[in-house]
């Protein structure tokens, strides 16, 4: 792709979309942008005393390789910072430019498709079952040695899709003309496979 060419992906909490943006990126050699590693990064600041609006004007990129984002505790102080409108209005700008670089984008999120680009030539809306999305996030926790049950991961990815999709600002919610993918009864490749072959026929439709 030498053209900008952005894939925005959303969905709720572990329903495959980083592993989908990730294959997708490799796939078409372009750049992927986790962006809920953007709120995760200022959610971690908050929990050590930093106010979210500054925490997310003043990020950088060694915030974003700052230890291990990806634990329970940050993932609910990410849901919490998102909420507020001026720590979104932060963001908006570093999204946007990584969007629209040379040789195309992948981002995954929640309000990529709606808020961040709702230009992109392909959007994908990633769901499925809580329970089989709190299994994987179960699995993914304990490999890394977390404690914690699978109840306890279900009770959390449902409360923080909750927030996710009430909130006034940039709500969890698929664009309209969003592709949906159900990953419940879909293996990694099968799930990669699915959104290939939804990108590829954008792209031939666009040569
Ligand atoms: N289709 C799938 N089948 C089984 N496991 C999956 C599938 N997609 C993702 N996973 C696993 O589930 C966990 C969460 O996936 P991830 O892509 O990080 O989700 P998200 O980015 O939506 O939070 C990871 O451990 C990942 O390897
Ligand atoms: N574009 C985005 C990305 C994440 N987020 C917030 O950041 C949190 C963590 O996002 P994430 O994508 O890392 O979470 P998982 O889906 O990987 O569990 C989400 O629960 C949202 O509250 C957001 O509001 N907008």
């Amino acid at each position: 792709m030498s053209e900008p060419f952005t894939i925005a992906i959303d969905g709720p909490a572990a329903s495959g979309k980083g592993t989908i943006s990730r294959a997708v990126a490799a796939r078409f050699g372009c750049a992927h942008l986790d962006t809920g590693l953007l709120y995760r990064a200022v959610g971690a600041k908050m929990l050590e005393g930093v106010p979210p609006v500054e925490a997310a004007r003043t990020l950088t990129a060694a915030d974003l390789e700052a230890g291990d984002l990806r634990t329970a505790e940050i993932a609910d102080a990410a849901s919490k910072v998102a909420v507020i409108a001026d720590v979104r209005a932060a963001l908006v700008d570093f999204q946007r430019a990584f969007a629209r670089r040379a040789g195309g984008a992948v981002l995954d999120g929640r309000d990529i498709g709606t808020v961040i680009c709702p230009q992109a030539e392909v959007k994908l809306f990633v769901t499925a079952s809580p329970e089989v999305r709190a299994h994987r996030r179960y699995l993914e926790l304990i490999a890394k040695g977390a404690r914690t049950t699978e109840d306890e991961v279900l009770a959390d990815v449902i409360a923080r899709d909750e927030r996710d999709r009430d909130r006034a600002t940039a709500p969890l919610r698929a664009a309209e003309d969003a592709v949906f993918i159900d990953t419940s009864h879909l293996g990694i490749e099968d799930a990669v496979e699915a959104a290939v072959e939804v990108i590829a026929a954008k792209r031939a439709e666009r040569a």
